[in-house]
């Protein structure tokens, strides 16, 4: 991306007085390890949909290798990342998110969890080394996908279902249609030179949910990410290079009829530093259906939304802006 000049950053969207915003150490911490994080897990799918998780099994290894390459992707010319291009569906993207108009200081790389189809996209661009980039993808999405298990199983025994597998069984399913995304942010001159309580501070990736189940974020040490609360505020997540963060998406909201909220998060560009971050969205078979878990619902309480399919989700979703309400379409017409 060599987009420096003022001209060209006025095409990125912006927010205002956003240094008022604080980074907070509220943010729930759950440690795979000990006994509690059942209850832990639940409480912060409760209360902000997003949680960091620490002894999550990764390996240290195949995290900075897989980095290495992603850092060695983004710093080739453009003329050469452009021939893993476009991400439509799969492949290099920049600038532009999505299909609808939605822009960011990004590029990104967005590979399917079919590791052949993603070796044809990458080697025009990644040449020999193609091969070693399908055995480190591998390995890692692999490693994710056992944590994001784990987490699942966790949370069914926090929630008190008796089938301890009945949300991790749908990205056991050989069909499951995960995605793993590479983002990286480049330093953001515009972002420095606003960097006062009245400045503007340039949109790396606008505000949004994550339609799947559950999504698991890891970045370097460069902060960016923000969550929005329930009273609406906006706060910055500190960046920890060690640990995974896990986003409620859209989907696990319905599963639990609204009980757990699917947090709504973006990433503000940095000035100084480039982040980079790679996050594994768990989504079911396409085929899979949609809807609020029986055993969640109590006595009388209504059902919030109609069962669907990921296929139809997915579309009506992929059909949206990053920012809007994708379930509003899905929801239940109240009796009255
Ligand atoms: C603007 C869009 C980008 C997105 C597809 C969409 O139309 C709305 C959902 C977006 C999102 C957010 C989470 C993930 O980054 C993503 C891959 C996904 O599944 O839904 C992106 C989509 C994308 O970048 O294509
Ligand atoms: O890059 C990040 O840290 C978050 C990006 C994100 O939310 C997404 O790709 O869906
Ligand atoms: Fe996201």
């Amino acid at each position: 991306m060599v987009v420096l000049s003022k001209t060209t950053t006025e095409q990125y969207p912006c927010i205002r007085n956003i240094k008022q915003t604080t980074f907070s150490t509220e943010i729930p911490l759950v440690d795979l390890s000990k006994p509690d994080a059942k209850n832990l897990i639940v409480k912060a799918c409760e209360e902000f949909g997003f949680f960091k998780v620490i002894n999550h099994g990764v390996s240290m290894e195949s995290i900075t290798l897989l980095e290495s390459e992603a850092v060695k992707f983004f710093s080739m010319p453009f003329n050469q990342k452009e021939k893993a291009g476009p991400a439509n569906p799969f492949g290099y993207g920049n600038k532009n998110i999505g299909q609808n108009g939605d822009v960011g200081w990004v590029e990104y790389l967005l590979l399917t969890n079919n590791q052949d189809f993603n070796s044809i996209r990458l080697s025009p661009a990644f040449g020999k080394d193609s091969d070693k980039l399908r055995c480190l993808l591998s390995d890692y999405m692999s490693s994710v996908k056992k944590m994001a298990c784990e987490i699942l199983e966790l949370m069914a025994e926090g929630l008190n279902i008796e089938q301890k597998n009945v949300l991790s069984k749908l990205l056991m399913d050989k069909d499951s249609d995960c995605i793993f995304r590479v983002n990286h942010y480049p330093p953001c001159p515009e972002s420095i030179l606003n960097n006062d309580d009245d400045g503007e501070n340039v949109i790396g990736f606008g505000e949004h949910t994550d339609p799947q189940i559950i999504s698991l974020l890891r970045s370097n040490n460069t902060s960016g990410l923000q969550i929005c609360l329930k009273d609406k505020s906006w706060i910055s997540v500190p960046s920890d290079h060690n640990s995974f963060f896990v986003n409620v998406g859209d989907s696990l909201q319905v599963m639990t009829n609204g009980r757990f909220k699917s947090v709504r998060h973006r990433v503000l560009a940095n000035g100084l530093k480039s982040r980079l971050s790679m996050i594994y969205f768990c989504g079911p078979n396409l085929s899979e259906k949609i809807a609020p878990l029986p055993f969640l619902i109590k006595g009388n309480e209504s059902l919030l939304y109609r069962e669907f399919t990921w296929f139809e989700y997915k579309k009506s979703a992929y059909a949206t802006r990053l920012s809007d309400n994708r379930l509003g379409h899905f929801e239940r017409i109240k009796d009255s």
